[in-house]
């Protein structure tokens, strides 16, 4: 319990805290305000039906006629006070929900968070980000409101209800128990708390398996829309390997889990109805029954024994605020402890526990990049080849040899500060490393924002750009940058992502490349064309390139061999 108060005070502190704190701090007191309006109101209609019904009584028609008009009056500020209370509350939720989202992205952006915590590279692994961030920040502000402004009213509107419920049960209970005569006074106070304490203890023992389902639940349904996502992303690779039945298989398999896990939560429900359904249907009936002994004893009136048992009702309905919420308060906890998980992974990531994770990094003061001693590894431990000793100068040409599964796009990342697993030193300069992966992605941002990657396309002449899609082979594609969306890069092939992402290098200009077959896709005379025009426009860039035969267009190159050098005939050509 301390824990999770903890974890709701923590998240809570994230998205309320900061510059211009105050404006939602505000805006919750507005809101509270209105809310005890609402309660004041609702107080209000319960004497006006008194003098309503008084004045029918007395046939005082002038009376009667007058409290129509404060029956209007009241309702015209009920309904006011209720349009703008939810108006100000859905502003606040959003006010909440964009510093917590802006927390949670700064924390996954940071630092790699989104790359290291991925499964299989940390055992803190984060599963279904994306909904973490999407999905559980909305959630999480919208039941941190409703919950904290209920409970809070609900606490001020219970002193009033007990108030009254302790003036009307001022008789007391009398019995003989033992022998010895028993007299408790107020007994119907008492017991409306008693009442309400065990059924509370009864239904948190019945429910308390519903917060870790609630957490599957959304698990799955994440899990199953992720799967959906993959087949679209993947959408060429499955239809032409025919692969729908086996697409079909995969996203039953994550549907049957959203399922199986459904009769769980129905049936956990379905315990927790047979106690909180009857009790709900009773909670008003109930106390008339525990006022009988009173009203037998000639303590209380009919009238009287009436009065209190909607008193004892108000009571303990609103003592039963945890009982009726218990659903909700399982799913707030399971999406507050989701989001924490989320933030904790991210600034303490532990290791995986069998890999060394000791590579230090410096950042010369020239510009060259070295390592020595290096022994990278898998993140189970497992020593990839070693790597010799190399230093590499601004503006040389490298060719990274070897065979596949060597360790050559592990080197690359562990160059570009991301791969945290093994021994030694490396030395970087800080610029940024422009990356170039083997199949790289086209944006939903459109044809530009592919092109300029990183970079912000605005910085970039339209003509420029246009020029410079035109010498890698995109004329014919240039109409694409015109169109919004994914339809400017639409069918664009393997070969032609690659000619896109070269194009970056002329675009942003990099000090440094790293090149992973980066132009595998490419025939060997589109593949000397597009290195030639680099090598020629960026002299001093230093390009290392991860390839499976020489990138002779490079030449003069330097190769560096991890592992088995590749075949004979490729060093031949080279
Ligand atoms: N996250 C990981 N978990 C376990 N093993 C990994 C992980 N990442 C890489 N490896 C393993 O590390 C080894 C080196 O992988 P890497 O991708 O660096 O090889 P490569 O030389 O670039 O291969 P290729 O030429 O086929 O692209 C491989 O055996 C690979 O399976």
């Amino acid at each position: 319990m301390r824990r999770i108060l903890k974890q709701i005070t923590g998240l809570t502190w994230r998205a309320i805290s900061g510059p211009g704190a105050w404006k939602g701090i505000l805006l919750y007191l507005v809101v509270l305000s209105l809310q005890f309006v609402g309660v004041w109101i609702s107080v209000r209609f319960i004497a006006w039906s008194k003098d309503f019904y008084d004045a029918i009584e007395n046939m005082q028609a002038d009376v009667a006629l007058a409290q129509i008009g404060v029956f209007a009056g009241l309702t015209a500020v009920s309904a006011g006070t209720y349009l703008v209370m939810r108006w100000l509350r859905q502003q606040l939720l959003m006010h909440w929900r964009h510093r917590l989202t802006d927390r949670a992205l700064d924390a996954w952006m940071e630092n790699g968070a989104y790359w290291h915590l991925r499964p299989g590279l940390s055992p803190d692994a984060i599963d279904n980000p994306d909904q973490r961030v999407a999905d559980d920040c909305r959630k999480f502000i919208d039941h941190l409101l409703e919950e904290t402004l209920d409970l809070i009213s609900s606490s001020v509107a219970l002193v009033s209800y007990c108030v009254i419920l302790w003036s009307l049960s001022s008789f007391a209970l009398e019995f003989t128990f033992m022998g010895r005569d028993i007299s408790i006074p107020h007994y119907m106070f008492w017991l409306a708390f008693i009442y309400v304490g065990i059924s509370s203890v009864a239904t948190h023992l019945l429910g308390k398996p519903l917060k870790s389902i609630v957490f599957a639940q959304e698990r799955r349904e994440a899990d199953f829309r992720h799967a959906l996502i993959q087949l679209r992303e993947t959408a060429t690779e499955v239809a032409q390997s025919r692969g729908e039945a086996a697409e079909r298989r995969r996203l039953d398999g994550r549907f049957s889990g959203i399922q199986e896990n459904w009769h769980q939560l129905l049936r956990r429900q379905f315990i927790m109805g047979l106690f909180t359904r009857p009790y709900y249907q009773t909670i008003m009936r109930v106390p008339t029954f525990f006022a009988l002994p009173a009203y037998f004893a000639g303590a209380v009136t009919l009238g009287g024994m009436m009065q209190l048992g909607s008193a004892f009702g108000r009571v303990t309905q609103t003592l039963s605020w945890f009982i009726f919420s218990y659903r909700k308060l399982a799913e707030f906890v399971a999406v507050t402890e989701r989001l924490d998980g989320l933030f904790k992974a991210v600034e303490s990531p532990a290791p995986m526990p069998n890999a060394p994770c000791d590579i230090k990094r410096l950042i010369p003061n020239t510009g060259y990049i070295a390592w020595r001693d290096l022994q990278l590894c898998t993140p189970d431990g497992r020593d990839l080849c070693p790597v010799p000793d190399t230093r590499i100068e601004k503006g040389e040409r490298i060719w990274l040899s070897g065979a596949s599964g060597q360790g050559k796009t592990t080197l690359l990342s562990a160059i570009s500060g991301l791969w945290p697993y093994g021994t030694g030193h490396i030395e970087a300069p800080s610029e940024e490393f422009l990356f170039l992966p083997q199949t790289p992605q086209v944006f939903a941002e459109g044809m530009a924002a592919a092109a300029c990657y990183p970079g912000d396309p605005a910085d970039i002449d339209p003509s420029e750009l246009r020029a410079i899609l035109t010498r890698v082979g995109l004329g014919h594609r240039l109409s694409g940058l015109e169109k919004t969306g994914t339809e400017g890069t639409e069918g664009l092939s393997i070969g032609e992502r690659q000619r896109l992402a070269l194009a970056r290098i002329l675009i942003l200009r990099p000090k440094w490349v790293l090149l992973d077959e980066a132009t595998s896709a490419l025939d060997a005379e589109a593949e000397a064309a597009l290195l030639g025009i680099i090598r020629a426009e960026l002299p001093d860039t230093t390009l290392i390139c991860v390839a499976h035969h020489a990138p002779t267009a490079l030449y003069p190159y330097r190769t560096i061999n991890i592992g088995t050098p590749e075949p004979l005939t490729e060093r031949l050509t080279a």
